[in-house]
């Protein structure tokens, strides 16, 4: 059996196949497997909540229980009061019905629940295998729970939380949370990520079966571009930015300074003579050039060039439908698609996602937040199924690497693989940051970064940026942090 890097996610279904894998190898049975992951949550209940006066553990009809009931028995084998209520009894002939019958003492049903403020609840509802709405009679728990203000637990994920989507409007807010062996999407997306609380991956001895096709975002998957110490501006590749109008050139110059810190040779706005002028009121290091008539002829006669943003700011729809499937078809450089360029496609989006296929594999990155997903994407965005598998669809459709923004950046890749950023601070919800998100993936493209790693470590060293930057960031500042994190992670 294939073991799988820490940073990878499991789905539901790739988690419990990876449980059956294990127990169909003879390596750990379903108990053992259970008895080591209650063991984890009475250990994380002893090691963050010492003083709690009793325990109370909620426990549902699956194994997410099973664990719960486990827990109870440890707990109180040390020492600790503890009890015990069940929404209903475990399935007959489960691993979860074996754990209940060692708990020794009392089983209450939910209703009897009582907490206090110096008391912990454990969670274990439901886990993994919970879809849909949680039973009324959870509701009223987990609203006691709130009321009383005391902390909670959660096994593996909050009862009500998708292991998938993130979703769970009832979920109750958790203090921690204790996962096993590997995270799932949920507990990266929100509302998941909050409602967690601290999240604790403990390994149980789970061995994947299958390659992982999910992470969460971090440096162990993409290596940064390192030039060697004979390199020149051209070799270190050039980026091309497309200004707006005259009144709004800001979004542009964000891009160019995003991508000129992220290490290529050189960085060049393109746009119409006026609104140079502007630029060159406030730049100095970024080269200007105007569009002229024929902006791919233009844009051709840029020394090394890489990749290309196209979109922020730049208010003309019609050049951004004549100018992507262009740089695609007719260019070898990266294009990366944000704002108004993605908006332009709204009505008619064949002409770009053809050219991305005909352009070859890996050459669009589409970087929409929510609402530019769901012009592009109307269908895909009312759908079900949460943030990462809209994010896969669209990239399928497209042929493009799709980095769909929020506080929960995805970024999902045409054969599949997709990462989820998890660094990214509420600092960068701030006029023109993800301008300067665009110019980064640009940046590390134009220096043959192939695109969805561009794209993971945009988004990563971005995240890291705003952070550096802090709180009271303007984008401006997130683009001048870029070079001490560049600096601190070696790039
Ligand atoms: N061997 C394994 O598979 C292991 C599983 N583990 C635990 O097992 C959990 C997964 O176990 P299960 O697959 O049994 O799933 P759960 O225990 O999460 O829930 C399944 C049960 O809940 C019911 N249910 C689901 N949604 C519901 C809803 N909306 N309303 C009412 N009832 C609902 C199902 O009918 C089923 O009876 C994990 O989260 C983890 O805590 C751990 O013990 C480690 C090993
Ligand atoms: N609460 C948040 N936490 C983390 N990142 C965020 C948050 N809100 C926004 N972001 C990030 O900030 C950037 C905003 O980009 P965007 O919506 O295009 O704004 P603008 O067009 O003003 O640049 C995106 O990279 C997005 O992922
Ligand atoms: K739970």
């Amino acid at each position: 059996m294939a073991d799988i890097a820490a940073d990878a996610i499991l789905s539901n279904a790739e988690m419990a196949a990876a449980d059956r894998a294990t127990i169909d190898s003879g390596a750990f049975s379903g108990p053992a497997l259970m008895e080591n992951a209650g063991a984890a949550v009475a250990a994380a209940a002893l090691a963050r909540f010492a003083g709690a006066a009793r325990v109370h553990v909620l426990c549902g009809p699956g194994n997410n229980g099973g664990d719960g009931y486990v827990a109870a028995r440890i707990l109180a084998e040390r020492g600790v009061v503890v009890c015990v209520y069940a929404l209903k009894p475990p399935r007959p002939d489960s691993d979860a019905e074996q754990a209940a019958r060692r708990w020794a003492g009392a089983v209450e049903t939910l209703d009897a629940l009582v907490p206090h403020a110096g008391d912990l609840v454990i969670d274990a509802l439901f886990g993994a295998g919970f879809s849909g709405g949680l039973p009324d009679p959870v509701k009223t728990a987990l609203v006691r729970c709130r009321d009383a203000g005391c902390p909670v637990l959660a096994v593996d994920l909050p009862s009500g939380v998708n292991g998938d989507t993130g979703e769970g409007e009832d979920a109750v807010q958790c203090a921690a949370t204790v996962t096993f062996y590997r995270k799932r999407p949920g507990h990266l997306l929100f509302p998941g990520r909050t409602l967690c609380g601290t999240i604790e991956t403990v390994d149980i001895d789970v061995r994947a079966a299958e390659p992982p096709r999910t992470w969460q975002n971090g440096p162990a998957l993409w290596t940064l571009p390192r030039h060697r110490a004979d390199t020149h501006k051209y070799a270190r590749g050039a980026v091309a930015v497309l200004s707006g109008p005259r009144h709004g050139t800001g979004a542009a110059r964000l891009s160019a300074m995003g991508a000129q810190r992220s290490g290529p040779g050189a960085a060049t706005i393109l746009g119409h003579p006026d609104a140079l002028d502007i630029h060159a009121a406030h730049i100095t290091s970024i080269m200007l050039r105007p569009l002229g008539d024929d902006p791919l002829a233009a844009l051709q006669a840029l020394k090394g060039l890489g990749a290309v943003v196209l979109g922020p700011g730049l208010g003309d729809f019609a050049l951004a439908r004549r100018l992507a499937p262009a740089i695609l078809i007719e260019t070898e450089a990266m294009l990366v698609l944000d704002a108004d360029a993605i908006t332009a496609f709204a009505d008619d989006p064949s002409p770009l996602f053809e050219a991305a296929r005909t352009g070859g594999a890996e050459r669009l990155v589409l970087t929409p937040h929510a609402g530019e997903f769901a012009r592009l994407f109307p269908d895909i965005a009312d759908g079900d199924g949460g943030k990462l598998a809209k994010a896969r669809q669209a990239a399928d459709r497209s042929g493009g690497i799709v980095l769909f923004k929020g506080a929960d950046t995805v970024v999902a890749a045409p054969d599949g693989r997709a990462a989820i950023n998890a660094n990214a601070t509420a600092a960068l919800a701030t006029a023109g940051s993800g301008d300067v998100l665009a110019g980064i993936i640009a940046g590390l493209a134009a220096q043959s970064m192939p695109a969805f790693e561009a794209a993971c470590a945009a988004a990563w060293l971005h995240g890291e940026a705003g952070r550096r930057a802090g709180s009271h960031a303007i984008a401006e500042d997130i683009a001048d942090a870029l070079p001490a994190v560049f600096g601190e992670i070696g790039g």
